[in-house]
């Protein structure tokens, strides 16, 4: 390569002498090809030195020469040469400082260079990225607002936000529901609804509604009644359970109940809530529930038309009330149309994370409801009758003993009647169960139904499951046993009381698990049953056939119930009013579980029989039979439980079945099931409760009948520890307790309150009867 270099040298040199030479040897000519040698030759020189320096120096170089450009903005390009340049007193004495300047300047250009829009350009095409996991944002308070012009969020604003305009306002039909447990909402929900009335121009008159007495939330909080509806909420708020509690679980449920349309309230025209509670003695949960329906409202799609009102009842009271009601009115009235801001994150983040403590944040942020702290949990737990709340007190009125926070005992009319001689109840004819030693208890005093025929009066607590504290199965018998010691201690001075009897009766032989509420619903219900057995207490458990799994783990009971109100899916909807959507599916499946893994149980269905809501259909009720093969049926016409003023229990005298009625349904439905081959007869009957026992055929042994207990046998075979069956501690019914016999027992004497109701409805019209439960008496 050098050769080949240096012959290049040589030809030119040759060619020069040669062009001195032709031209007569003279001396520019000379002069001037040598000048073009020594150029041409530093040319190469310089461009073999630049090939071989490494690129990052080349960019050093190019470095160089942006300075030179840079340090004196171009002018006198010679004054900080390369050597010069970047030393501190060069010819701008430091201050262009240009080497960290121009560093900085080139580090941008190197970003800014083709090579590395190149490099951006492979990076967004880097499909690896896709599949890295997604940085999680943190969730913001979202609110769609009004955005530049032509934004694609303005679009969507305009897309969502809604508003509401005076004519449809007017012309809505209002709905004003109250929650009430001691009269206060309500009150206010009249006042409410009377101003709203008076609205000029209101094309309907609004209803009031007890929404404690609704039969199925889903038919207003799901569904809603008619596309024009306006919905008014008047709602107390309680530190301890109330009513209110069962209807704020029901619609968080509805939240995120993946079966439900999740803004299914947007069919509403609007909401608003007022709010009343006590500020002085509940500064802090001053409205808190109040607060809390409005945000679950809105959390379902509702839009608020109107503020929520905060009305101290104690301060502000009805007057507040009349002034709140008159503001709403006149925003009814007002032409301007109500600017409604949807907040998209109720859709969407919520959806994903709906318990999301962050999710409650944005959200009392969106509504400005004030700090987070403020909103109470809505599943907080609670007691289910805390010692301070209206319920308590309600219940220890008509005779209950609150035991711990959630059970109860009441000693029954029949035990105090038992203990004057006036004769047991008919679990005595049907059974063998001697009242004046039997404890009606209950360890859940609350129910996942709201039966038409129940004493509750709207003021028991009502869940689906349990969602309260829990007491101790071991305090809450003891606790029982001394209510009930107590009670009947207070009988001794009662005239007619019999000694014997009374000296007996502070020694409980059986215990009745019923009374009110649901039993089963208690977490330890077994664990309750077995130390029951412990003390040879025998047990009789009622279930209103709505907890399967429950009723699948239970252990040995003396006699499982379980109560059937109704033949059919609507009827048992309008007699029982059960919280459960499922609620016929999980009655079918108690019945299952009866036939097969609690078989060997002494079974019963409990039917009450209501005039002109469950005595027809005979063949529904024998399918049934057939779906859970008992051992026992026993049919009841229902008692009298007051007056349903307000308390929405819809029953009147009309509605309680004569005997006879009562006699007639039970041969049918044994004659239909005879029809279907099922071993069923009439066996015995207490007349004086309208009561009247079919039996399977297998407890008719010889041509006799054996549906009593022989209750030391029961416990024999629960000590011995192995398994035992129905069958296996029977005795025989007693010729007065047969069927045909009337059921009242010898060596106690009839005793009628009103002479002239002996005749015919006897229980029906006894004063006494009002504070009793279907299920007991
Ligand atoms: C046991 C109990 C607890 C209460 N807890 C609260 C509460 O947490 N916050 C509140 O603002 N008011 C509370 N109050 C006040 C009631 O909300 C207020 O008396 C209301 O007017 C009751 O309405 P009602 O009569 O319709 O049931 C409570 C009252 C009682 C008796
Ligand atoms: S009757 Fe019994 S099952 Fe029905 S609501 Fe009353 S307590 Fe519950």
């Amino acid at each position: 390569m050098d050769f080949l270099k240096d012959l290049d040298d040589h030809l030119l040199i040759l060619s020069v002498a040669a062009t001195y030479v032709l031209s007569g040897g003279r001396f520019t000519f000379g002069l001037a090809a040598l000048v073009i040698y020594g150029l041409v030759k530093y040319d190469a020189a310089r461009n073999e030195k630049q090939a071989e320096i490494p690129d990052s120096e080349r960019i050093e170089n190019s470095e160089d020469e942006t300075k030179k450009k840079t340090c004196c903005g171009g002018k006198g390009g010679g004054c900080c040469s390369s050597k010069s340049g970047g030393k501190k007193g060069g010819c701008c004495g430091g201050n262009c400082s240009s080497k960290n300047k121009t560093s900085e300047k080139i580090e941008d250009n190197i970003k800014d260079t083709p090579q590395n829009d190149t490099q951006v350009e492979e990076l967004a095409i880097d499909f690896t990225e896709a599949f890295k996991p997604a940085k999680k944002s943190k969730k913001v308070r979202k609110i769609v607002k009004a955005s530049k012009p032509g934004s694609k969020s303005q679009s969507e604003f305009f897309k969502k936000a809604l508003t509401v305009s005076n004519e449809t306002l007017i012309s809505s039909q209002v709905y004003v529901f109250y929650s009430s447990l001691q009269g206060a909402a309500e009150r206010s929900a009249k006042i409410v609804t009377s101003v709203l009335s008076d609205i000029k121009g209101l094309k309907h008159v609004p209803k009031l509604m007890n929404l404690d007495e609704l039969s199925d939330f889903d038919d207003y909080f799901v569904n809603v009644p008619c596309s024009n509806a306006l919905y008014v909420m008047v709602l107390p708020s309680y530190e301890t359970d109330s009513p209110l509690d069962f209807f704020l679980q029901s619609m968080e449920e509805n939240v995120n109940d993946f079966r439900i349309d999740r803004l299914s309230l947007r069919k509403l025209v609007g909401y608003c809530v007022l709010g009343i509670g006590d500020s002085e003695s509940w500064p802090e949960k001053f409205c808190y529930q109040a607060r809390q329906a409005d945000l679950l409202l809105a959390k379902q799609g509702g839009r608020r038309v109107f503020p929520v009102g905060e009305v101290c009842m104690k301060f502000g009271g009805d007057p507040s009330v009349m002034e709140w009601a008159k503001l709403l009115a006149n925003t009814l009235q007002d032409d301007e149309p109500i600017l409604y801001e949807y907040d998209e994150s109720l859709e969407t983040e919520n959806a994903e994370e709906p318990n999301d403590e962050l999710t409650k944040e944005s959200l009392i942020d969106l509504e400005d409801v004030g700090a987070s702290s403020e909103l109470q949990d809505v599943n907080e737990i609670k007691q289910m009758v805390a010692k301070n709340s209206p319920t308590f007190k309600n219940l220890t009125k008509q005779g209950y003993t609150v035991v711990g926070s959630h059970s109860g005992v009441k000693i029954c009319r029949w035990t105090k009647n038992d203990l004057r001689g006036r004769g047991s109840c008919y679990k005595h004819s049907l059974f063998n169960i001697v009242s004046s030693r039997c404890m009606e208890l209950t360890p859940s005093l609350a129910c996942s139904s709201k039966c038409v025929f129940c004493w509750r009066h709207g003021t028991n607590p009502v869940s689906k499951n349990w969602r309260w504290e829990v007491d101790d199965p071991e305090y809450i018998l003891e606790d029982a046993l001394k209510g009930h010691y107590s009670k009947i201690k207070q009988m001794r001075g009662v005239p007619g009381v019999i000694a014997e009897r009374f000296a007996k009766a502070f020694e409980v032989r059986h215990c009745a698990l019923s009374l009110v509420g649901e039993p089963i619903m208690y977490p330890f219900i077994s664990k309750f049953v077995k130390l029951l057995h412990q003390k040879r207490i025998s047990s009789f458990l009622v279930c209103n056939a709505q907890h399967p799994q429950p009723l699948r783990d239970l252990g040995k009971v003396t006699q499982l119930y379980v109560s059937i109100d109704a033949p059919s899916k609507s009827e048992l909807k309008k007699i029982d009013r059960p919280l459960y959507r499922d609620f016929w599916e999980r009655m079918l499946e108690c019945l299952e579980i009866l036939k097969t893994s609690q078989s060997h149980q002494r079974t019963v269905f409990r039917m009450t029989l209501v005039k002109g809501f469950n005595m027809n259909e005979i063949s529904a009720y024998a399918d049934l039979v057939e779906r859970g093969l008992p051992s026992f049926i026993e049919v009841k016409g229902a008692t009298f439980c007051g007056s349903s003023d307000g308390n929405g229990n819809p029953l009147t005298m009309q509605n309680i079945p004569f005997y006879e009625e009562c006699v007639n349904f039970v041969k049918a439905l044994s004659a239909e099931l005879q029809k279907r081959g099922l071993g069923y007869d009439v066996a015995a009957e207490h007349a004086h409760s309208n009561c009247i026992l079919i039996a399977d055929t297998k407890f008719k042994i010889d041509g006799e009948w054996w549906t009593h207990i022989d209750f030391e046998k029961f416990f024999e075979l629960l000590e011995s520890g192995k398994p035992f069956n129905h069958l296996e501690y029977i005795a025989k019914t007693p010729e007065w307790a047969l069927f045909g016999n009337g059921g009242f027992a010898p060596g106690n004497t009839r005793f009628y309150k009103k002479k002239k109701a002996a005749e015919t409805n006897i229980d029906a019209l006894q004063e006494d009867v009002k504070v009793t439960h279907p299920i007991v008496a």
